[in-house]
Order: structure tokens, then sequence, then C-alpha cells
């Protein structure tokens, strides 16, 4: 099993800890005795003559297999297109059939989502953000989110961000090319795209990356905190206990919350104050936005409700495009003729820049059109993204009795979640060579990209309910991708030390991935 945040428990007195052993101890007795429980109500219920998925385990394997959760789960799936691991509290199915994805996310839509469990998970940090609610207050959030993203001036804004920020990143990675420096790269686009969401959700400059303003670098430092230690109450069985004692993860993670909102609050201030003296129409930032919202509806649009909104764009976005650009690279380290064909395609695209144009100067003369011309740059980023989905299992919560489309129940209350990173390894959906990085798959016989089924590669989920950022992402890593694969080579800091993903909520890649990269001519 993961081990706790160890930067966050060091300030954990050793009563302390071991009276969080106690709790976890009697969690874990009171858990087993709910396994049981739930078992024997299973057992009554069978007789009724519904059917379920055939059980794989109890969560207990989950734990067991914790490091390797998904390969865990994609083993199962081999077995099983669907399966059901008992837990303590219900039923937890698990599938990598498309047309159970296409049901739970688009078919009866309604009889899935985020629950109580989630909510009660996640409010602490996201409020009644877009990302944890259901519902009036998701309605309201994407209809307001989808027409402001797709406004030309929310789009232009975030495309001059995206260059700016790369151009601060391939600066540094320059340096470390001639120093011939290891880099963690992995942690400078965590940075980088960090510094992207940002400035497009306050209009302000972070600047993580080069760390040069301290309040920014400690409030991104507890906003990532305390996303991790959000994660870690899906793990954590005794966290509302901790949490009223306030004691452990819990007391961290409170600590955590109150600099994310001392900085968020800051800012909400001083933008109302700033927006007084603007123009509507020059407001291009998120929060300027849906400040302009809240001049409508003051009662319900309040600060408060602002800041879990922008919040929850930015734990949407920040992670997700950081970590799948990290494994991008590393399938470049992998498959060298991929990244050859790549850089041929981007000069292609590019060559009206000339030969010696700089960073700044390449990175400028981007224009949509160019972007939109890469198709196989675009296939290889889908194709990282079907193998290494940044959200590789997502769970919905089960409102009323149900019937899957194969034909089996499931149960008010129990979870279903779909499988992106499983499904992307399923020969019955991808064919004898799922397994294989081969971006080739998405181009059609003329070398356009081919899109799929969402429901059969759903790395941004699919149905009412899809990723709102797809296209801001993809616009992002384009134009990230491209800069970089112009400019540099990379290859492994260690071709001997394994590549793995760490168990989170995202397909983080575990300790980082150390590269060289080597100035291309
Ligand atoms: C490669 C990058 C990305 C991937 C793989 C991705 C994937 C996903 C997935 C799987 C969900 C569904 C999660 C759930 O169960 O609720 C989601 C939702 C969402 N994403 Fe993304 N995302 C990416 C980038 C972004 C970006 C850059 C933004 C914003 C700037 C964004 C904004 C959102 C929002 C607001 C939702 C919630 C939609 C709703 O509940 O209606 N995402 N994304």
């Amino acid at each position: 099993m993961e081990v706790e945040p160890q930067s966050n428990t060091s300030s954990i007195s050793h009563s302390q800890s071991l009276f969080s052993s106690l709790v976890l101890l009697l969690s874990f007795l009171i858990l087993n005795f709910l396994l049981i429980w739930n078992l024997t109500k299973l057992a009554i219920k069978r007789k009724k003559n519904n059917k379920y998925h055939p059980v794989a385990g109890t969560i207990f394997h989950h734990l067991v297999n914790f490091r390797r959760l998904h390969d865990f789960s994609t083993d199962q799936a081999h077995k099983h297109k669907t399966f059901r691991l008992l837990s303590p509290l219900r039923s937890e199915v698990y599938t990598t059939d498309p047309a159970i994805v296409e049901y739970i996310l688009k078919t009866n839509f309604s009889n899935y989502g985020k629950g109580e469990y989630n909510y009660c998970n996640m409010k602490d940090l996201l409020g009644d953000g877009i990302f944890a609610v259901d519902g009036a207050k998701w309605q309201h959030q994407r209809k307001v989110a989808s027409i402001d993203f797709s406004r030309r001036i929310l789009r232009d804004y975030s495309t001059k961000t995206f260059k700016d920020n790369v151009e601060k990143l391939a600066v540094l990675i320059s340096e470390a090319a001639i120093t011939n420096t290891r880099i963690d790269i992995q942690d400078l686009l965590m940075k980088s795209t960090m510094d992207s969401i940002f400035q497009v959700a306050f209009g302000v400059e972070l600047n993580c990356i080069t760390a040069s303003n301290r309040e920014g670098r400690e409030f991104a430092e507890a906003f990532d905190d305390a996303s991790n230690l959000i994660t870690w109450r899906y793990v954590d069985i005794s966290w509302k206990i901790k949490k009223l004692l306030n004691i452990g993860c819990e007391a961290v993670l409170k600590k955590k919350i109150r600099i994310v909102d001392k900085f968020i609050y800051k800012m909400i201030c001083s933008k109302i104050e700033q927006i007084s003296k603007l123009q509507h129409d020059s407001r291009q930032d998120m929060l300027s936005r849906f400040l302009l919202e809240s001049e409508k509806d003051p009662v319900n649009i309040t600060p408060r409700y602002s800041r879990d909104i922008i919040l929850s764009f930015m734990i949407a976005g920040k992670d997700t495009t950081a970590i799948t650009l990290s494994w991008f690279i590393y399938m470049l380290c992998k498959n060298p003729h991929i990244e050859e064909k790549i850089a041929e395609e981007v000069m292609t695209a590019t060559k009206e820049f000339g030969e010696n144009a700089s960073i700044r100067e390449f990175s400028e003369k981007m224009t949509d059109e160019i972007i939109n011309s890469m198709h196989y740059l675009h296939a290889s980023l889908t194709e990282t993204l079907r193998l290494y989905p940044g959200i590789p299992l997502d769970p919905k919560i089960c409102f009323s009795d149900d019937t899957l489309p194969d034909g089996f129940n499931v149960r008010k209350g129990d979870m279903v979640a779909y499988m992106p990173y499983a499904m992307a390894r399923m020969k019955f959906i991808w064919g004898k060579d799922a397994e294989v990085f081969w971006p080739e798959r998405w181009l059609g016989d003329n070398g356009v990209f081919t899109p799929e089924s969402p429901f059969k590669f759903p790395a941004f989920q699919a149905g009412p309910r899809i990723c709102l950022g797809k296209e801001f992402a993809y616009r992002q890593m384009k134009i990230f991708a491209a800069v970089l694969v112009r400019f540099f080579k990379f290859k492994l800091g260690d071709e001997e030390k394994p590549v793995k993903y760490r168990t989170m909520l995202t397909l983080q890649i575990d300790h980082g991935l150390h590269i060289h990269a080597i100035l291309r001519k």
C-alpha cells in the first residue's frame, strides 16, 4: 500500500501516530464486519434471481496490489470484460466493455454520477466546483463554462499563454542540454502547466517554473499537497475520524487549504477592484468572466462559488496535461523512429519560419492553421493518451437499481468504474497489437487523423460530462510538443531504470521522468 505523503506527516507526534494506528486497526475490524455483512446481504439478494458480474476478489485485493493497481485490473479484465470486487459498503463493478461505458456515461447518464461518496471526499478542497457535484449545480457551471470555453477571447489568450510558457520551459531545457544536465521533465511540465492554467484562470503570472514569485510558489505547493491529500482519502479508511480529531494527514490538509484559500480570496478581491475600472470586453481570464456572471446573479454566484469553480478547473486541467506530455516524451525516448517522424512533420509544417528561427520566433509564428495541420503529432499524442490515460480509472455511483447492457444487475449505491488504462490493453477492442504504441492506428489512408468512438477511447470521458478542456488540452499539448520536438531530442537518463506510474487518481510517473535533452541542429 502507498505510504502517506512524507513531507506532510513529519509533524505528527509519537502519541498521535500510536493513536492513528489504533484508529486504523479499529476501522479495519469494522470494515471486515461490514464486508461479511455485505456478502450475506448479497447472498440473500441472489436468491431473487438477480444476475451479478463475476467476483474477482475483494477491495483488499486492491490494497495488496496497490502499487500495480491498473495492471492488476487489466489482468482481471483479460479474464472478464466486466468484473466485481466486494467492498464493505458496496459492490464495485469494473468494466472495459464499451457498451457499458456508453450506457453509464450517456444512455442512462442520470442514473450514474459523482454521488455523495465523491462529493464528501472532495468538498473540503473543491467545495461545489464542477468536478465534485451533480444535478443543478453541475448543469449551471457546465453551461457557463461551455460558453466561456468557446469564446475567441479565451482561446486567443490561452494560446498566447501556452506560447509564453513553452518558451520559458524550452530555455531551461536548452541550458540543461548545453551543460549535459539530467532533468526531471515531468516536474518541469507540472510547473509549466500550473503557470498556464493559473494565468488563464486568474489572468496573473504565477511563474512556478522560474520560482520567482514566493507567494505564488507557496500557493502552488499547498495546492499540489492538498490535491494529493484529498486523493489519499480514497484509500485511507480512517480519514473522517482523523478529520474530526484534526490529526495526521487531515490536520495537514486543513493547513494547506487555508493557504490556498488565503491566496485565492486575495486574488478574487483584487480582481473585483480591477474589474470595476475595466471595460467588460477586455476581460480575458476565467475568474473575471465568472465575476461578470456574479453581477447578474449575486445571490448564487458568491466569491466562495467562484473560488470553487476555478479550483475545479485547475485540478482538472493541470496534472492531466503535464502527465500526458511526460508519457509522450517517454514514448519518444522508447521509439526514436517515431520521434523523427514527428520532427519531420513539424519542420515541414513550419518551413516558412526559416531554419534559424529562435524558440521565441518559432512559438510566436505558430498559427492555428499550422497547429491543426500536424496530424501525425495529433495521432501520437492521442496514442499516448490511449495507453497512458491521465485519468486511468473513473468511478461513478449508481443512483438506483439497474440492469446493464450485458444483462447483469447493479444495485443502488454500487460503484461502476470504467477503466481507460485497461481498455487500451484489450485485444477485443484494439486488436492483437493493442499494447503497442502505434500512432498510425489513428490515421486514415490520406494521413488525416480519424477519431474513434469516445466509448472505446474514454480518456476524456464521454457523453454530457465529457472533458470541457479537451480542445484546450490538445492545443496546449500540440504547441508544447511541436516546440520541444523542433529544438530537442530526448534520451532516458537511466535506460535500465523502469518507468512506472504512481497509483493515485491521475497516472503520474513515479519519481518523475529523468531525461537528457540534446539540441537538435
Ligand atoms: C490531457 C488532458 C486532459 C485529460 C486526459 C482530461 C480528462 C478528463 C476526464 C477523464 C474527465 C472526467 C472526470 C470525471 O469523472 O468527472 C474530465 C473532466 C473535466 N475536465 Fe478534463 N482532461 C484534460 C484536460 C483538461 C483541461 C486542460 C481542462 C481545463 C482547462 C479540463 C477541464 C475539465 C473539466 C472542467 C471537467 C469536468 C466536466 C464535467 O464534469 O462536466 N480538462 N477531464
